[in-house]
């Protein structure tokens, strides 16, 4: 049985994760973390009957307690750097899905993992679909090369574009390289019409309740445009991937960044 904690135990995700990690016969729940919590029982989260597995307040202290060997986090960007330090500091690994990390912090991570051996998987969607959405805009940016992302998202997002639009943006750029797109004399009437830009790739983001997390990758060509869609509709998509990686999380080597490099 592999120990795990879930930080942001009280979030939208933390609660999904908690459930699932619960359920599964290879990982053993061992505690949670929360600002939020006033000393919780699991249990009360998730609907069930007292579990004995406490919800803290305070990392350090939950990881003394309870002696997890993986953490996994799913808070927002202004914690989560914080939170792998202090994870990584305590032999415990991370497995973070919180986005809003920076390349420089990526590199952080990357340094603490070697010097300590401890190691941690980041990714910035555990759902498969999306990974697949990704991998696939990469492979048409090769014939298709004009390109535009619309994420969609439910209005309590904290950041924009997604880390998911990003990290799509990054493959593609990294496929064709920096395009002008659009007519060279556009402008915008309005500021921000045209949406943010990442090397020539226009990226817009629409946060409305009803939505969960959603993404279209647009082409356009001669005649034709392409459309590639993710729609992930209960955040159930992203447990199989959430759960995949605590398993492999103690074995792989270093830092692992994407679902995709652990995925058979
Ligand atoms: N990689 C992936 O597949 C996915 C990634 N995400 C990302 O995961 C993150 C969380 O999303 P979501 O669950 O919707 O967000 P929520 O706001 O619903 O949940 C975050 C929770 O973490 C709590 N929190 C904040 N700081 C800390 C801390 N230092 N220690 C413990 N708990 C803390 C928050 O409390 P408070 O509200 O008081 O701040 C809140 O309860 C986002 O960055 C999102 O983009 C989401 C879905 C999938
Ligand atoms: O905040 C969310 O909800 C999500 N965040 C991730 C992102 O920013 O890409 C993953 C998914 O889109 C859901």
């Amino acid at each position: 049985m592999i120990r795990v904690m879930v930080c942001g135990a009280y979030g939208k995700m933390g609660r999904e994760v908690i459930k699932a990690v619960y359920r599964d016969e290879q990982l053993s729940l061992v505690g949670a973390v929360d600002v939020k919590s006033n000393f919780d029982d699991v249990g009360d989260l998730i609907g069930v009957a007292k579990t004995g597995i406490p919800v803290g307040n305070d990392l350090q202290t939950v990881i003394n307690e309870t002696k997890p060997q993986v953490m996994v986090d799913f808070t927002n960007p202004v914690s989560v750097l914080n939170n792998i330090r202090l994870a990584i500091k305590n032999g415990v690994c991370p497995v973070v899905g919180t986005t809003g990390l920076t390349e420089n912090n990526i590199s952080e991570i990357r340094e603490l993992c070697l010097q300590t051996k401890v190691n941690a998987i980041i990714s910035p969607n555990f759902s498969v679909g999306a990974v697949l959405m990704m991998k696939l805009s990469q492979e048409a940016a090769k014939y298709l090369p004009q390109v535009e992302i619309i994420e969609l998202h439910h209005d309590q997002k904290l950041d924009a574009p997604s880390g998911t639009a990003l990290r799509t943006a990054e493959l593609i750029a990294a496929q064709r390289g920096v395009l002008r797109q659009g007519h060279p004399d556009e402008t915008e009437k309005l500021m921000g019409a045209r949406g943010a830009e990442l090397a020539g790739i226009r990226l817009h983001s629409v946060r409305l309740p009803g939505y969960v997390a959603h993404q279209e990758v647009i082409f356009g060509g001669l005649g034709q445009t392409l459309t590639i869609r993710h729609d992930s509709i209960s955040r159930e998509s992203f447990m199989p991937g959430v759960i995949l990686a605590c398993k492999k999380v103690l074995t792989v080597d270093g830092l692992i960044c994407g679902l995709e490099h652990i995925m058979e």
